[in-house]
C-alpha cells in the first residue's frame, strides 16, 4: 500500500515529544512490513539537519493557493535515517517556519492549516496517488476538509485519510479567518454544529473535531485512553464529537523502534548491554553520574523523570517524586521542559534550591542524547501522569530495564502491570508499580512498594527489571493493526 504521513513531527529530526516518535517509528515498520511510506514535512529553520541525508530541492515551484493570492514554496527530500521525507518550505513573508521553534506561536493555527494546505498541493502538483494520508493531531486536522470538499474534485478521489489523535488538549481552536486564507470560502456551511464548529464557541472552528469529522478512521493511542475519551471529560468537549462518530473511532496502542530505543545498539551510551548481561547498566549509571556530578554511591537507587513539565504530566507529583526518592535514599534525575512560564519558574527556582545535592539533578531543556543516557541509568522511571494518551516514556524505560513508577490512567494501564496487585497477569508477566488516586499519598504508596523491593529484596528487584526488559512494545503489532484500518477504510 502506498501511504503518506502528513504530520508536524518526525523523530529526530523534528521532535518535540512522543508525536515524533511515533510518526517515525510507525512509518519505518510500514515499510519493513512492505508498504511504501512517505512523510511530508514542515521544513523548520531549528530542526536537526545533522539527521537527515542527502537533503535535496526536488520541486523548487511549489505554488500554494492561499489567501486569495499564491505562496511560493520550495520542497525539499531527504531520508532520515532511511525513511524518504518531503520538507515544505515556503517563501513568504509570514516565515512560517522560520521561527526558531516547532510550536508556541500567536499565528500557529494560520501556520498548520498553511502546512496542510500546501502538503495537499503537493500531493496534486507532484501527482502522488496515495492509497491512505494518515495525519496527526490537530495540526493536519483541516487536511482531510480539504481535501473532501476542494481537492477531491480537482482529481484527488482517491485517498482515505486516517486521523490519530495523540493529545486531546491541543485542539487548534481558531477564528473564521483561517478558513478564508485555506479557500473554505463558505463560512456558514463549515460554522455548523455537524461540521468544523467548536462545540462550545459558536464564533471559533476546531480544527481537531474537522479532522475527527472528516477522516474516515480516527484513532487515538491507547484502548484504554479511547474509552476514556468516549466516556470521561479527557477529551476536552469532543466527547459528543466522537460519540456521533463513535463507529470510526478506535485506540491503536503506539509502539516504540527498537532499532532506535535498544540497550544492546545505543550509541548515546558508553556500553552496551542486555537482559543477559546487565553489566553496561552500571557503566551507564557511573557516565550519568560523572557528567551530572552526581555521588558515586551504588546504594543509592537512581530514579529518573523524562518528559514534558506540563500539567498533563502532573508536574505536582513530580515534584513529590523528587523529595520522596531523597527521603528515602535515592537520587533523582530530572530531564524535561515546560512551556508555562509558571511551571518553568517552578523548577528553575527547584532546580537552584537543589543545586549542592549531591543526590539531585534537574536538566530544564530538551536534549535527546541525555535521555538515553538517563534511561539507561536509571533503576526507576516515574511517570505521574494526570492522564496520558498512551505514553511513551515508560515503554522505553522498560527496554533499558528502569522499572516503570506509574498512575493508572489511559495508556499506562495499557503497559504497566502492577508487581503485587495486577489481576490478569501472572507475576513473571508484570513489570512495574500502579497507583490511581493523583495525590503524593498515592504517589508513595507505589514508590514506597519499589523502594522496599530494591532495597529488601535486590534479586527480585533485578528480577523485576529483566521481566520489564522481554516485554515486547514494538511497532509489529500495532503497524499490522494501521494496515487492517488502511485495508478497511480503502475497501
Ligand atoms: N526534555 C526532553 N529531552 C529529551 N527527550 C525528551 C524530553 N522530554 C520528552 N522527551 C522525549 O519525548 C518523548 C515523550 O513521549 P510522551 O509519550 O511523554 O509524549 P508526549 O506527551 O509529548 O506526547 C503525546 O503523544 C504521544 C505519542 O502518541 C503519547 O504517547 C503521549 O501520551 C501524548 O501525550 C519520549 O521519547 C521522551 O524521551
Amino acid at each position: 500500500m502506498y501511504v503518506i504521513q502528513v504530520a508536524s513531527e518526525c523523530a529526530p529530526v523534528i521532535k518535540a515529544g512522543g508525536l515524533g516518535d511515533v510518526v517515525y517509528g510507525l512509518s519505518r515498520e510500514l515499510a519493513a512490513q512492505g508498504h511504501c511510506v512517505e512523510v511530508i514535512l514542515p521544513m523548520y529553520d531549528c530542526m536537526r539537519y545533522d539527521h537527515i541525508w542527502g537533503l535535496h530541492e526536488a520541486y523548487a515551484n511549489l505554488w500554494v493557493p492561499w489567501d486569495g493570492g499564491r505562496v511560493h514554496c520550495s520542497v525539499f527530500c531527504g531520508w532520515v535515517h532511511s525513511q524518504l521525507c518531503f520538507f515544505i518550505r515556503p517563501h513568504s513573508f509570514q516565515d512560517y517556519f522560520d521561527r526558531g521553534c516547532y510550536y508556541g506561536c500567536d499565528d500557529d493555527q494560520m501556520r498548520f492549516a498553511f502546512f496542510s494546505k500546501a502538503a495537499l498541493e503537493f500531493l496534486q502538483q507532484a501527482n502522488k496517488k496515495p492509497e491512505i494520508i494518515h495525519c496527526h493531531d490537530w495540526q493536519t486536522g483541516l487536511l482531510p476538509v480539504m481535501l473532501y470538499e476542494m481537492y477531491k474534485f480537482h482529481g484527488m478521489d482517491h485517498p482515505r485519510v486516517c486521523y490519530t489523535v495523540h493529545n486531546f488538549k491541543h485542539q487548534g481552536i481558531t477564528g473564521a479567518n483561517v478558513l478564508r486564507e485555506t479557500g473554505l470560502n463558505n463560512e456558514p456551511y463549515y460554522f455548523q454544529y455537524d461540521k468544523l464548529q467548536d462545540n462550545f464557541n459558536p464564533f471559533a472552528i476546531n480544527m481537531m473535531k474537522a479532522g475527527i469529522v472528516y477522516s474516515n478512521h480516527v484513532n487515538t493511542v491507547s484502548p484504554h485512553h479511547a474509552w476514556e475519551a468516549r466516556y470521561t471529560p479527557i477529551s476536552c468537549g469532543l466527547g459528543h464529537t466522537l460519540e456521533v462518530n463513535q463507529g470510526k473511532f478506535g485506540g491503536v496502542l503506539n509502539g516504540i523502534n527498537y532499532n532506535f530505543w535498544n540497550p544492546e545498539t545505543d550509541t548515546y551510551m558508553p556500553e552496551p548491554y542486555s537482559a543477559k548481561d546487565m553489566t553496561g547498566k552500571a557503566a551507564a549509571k557511573r557516565a550519568l553520574r560523572d557528567r551530572l556530578n552526581l555521588e558515586h554511591n551504588d546504594e543509592r537507587p537512581l530514579v529518573a523523570f523524562i518528559g514534558r513539565l506540563d500539567d498533563q504530566k502532573g508536574v505536582h507529583l513530580v515534584h513529590h517524586s523528587i523529595y520522596y526518592t531523597l527521603h528515602r535514599g535515592g537520587q533523582y534525575v530530572l530531564l524535561g521542559s515546560a512551556t508555562e512560564s509558571g511551571i518553568n519558574d517552578y523548577f528553575h527556582h527547584e532546580k537552584s534550591y537543589l543545586s549542592d545535592n549531591p543526590n539531585c539533578h534537574l536538566e530544564l531543556g530538551f536534549n535527546e542524547e541525555l535521555s538515553h543516557l538517563i534511561y539507561a541509568a536509571a533503576d526507576m522511571i516515574v511517570v505521574p501522569s494526570n492522564y496520558e494518551p498512551c505514553g511513551l516514556t515508560q515503554v522505553i524505560g522498560l527496554k533499558y530495564g528502569a522499572v516503570p513508577v506509574v498512575r493508572g490512567v489511559g495508556g499506562l494501564v495499557n503497559t504497566v502491570f502492577d508487581w503485587d496487585y495486577d489481576q490478569d497477569k501472572p507475576q513473571e508477566e508484570r513489570n512495574g508499580f500502579l497507583f490511581y488516586q493523583s495525590d503524593p499519598a498515592a504517589l508513595e504508596s507505589a514508590m514506597c512498594r519499589a523502594f522496599d523491593l530494591y532495597y529488601e529484596n535486590p534479586t527480585l528487584f533485578a528480577k523485576l527489571q529483566k521481566q520489564g526488559m522481554e516485554c515486547d512494545y514494538s511497532w509489529k503489532k500495532p503497524a499490522e493493526q494501521y494496515t487492517g484500518i488502511y485495508e478497511y477504510i480503502k475497501a
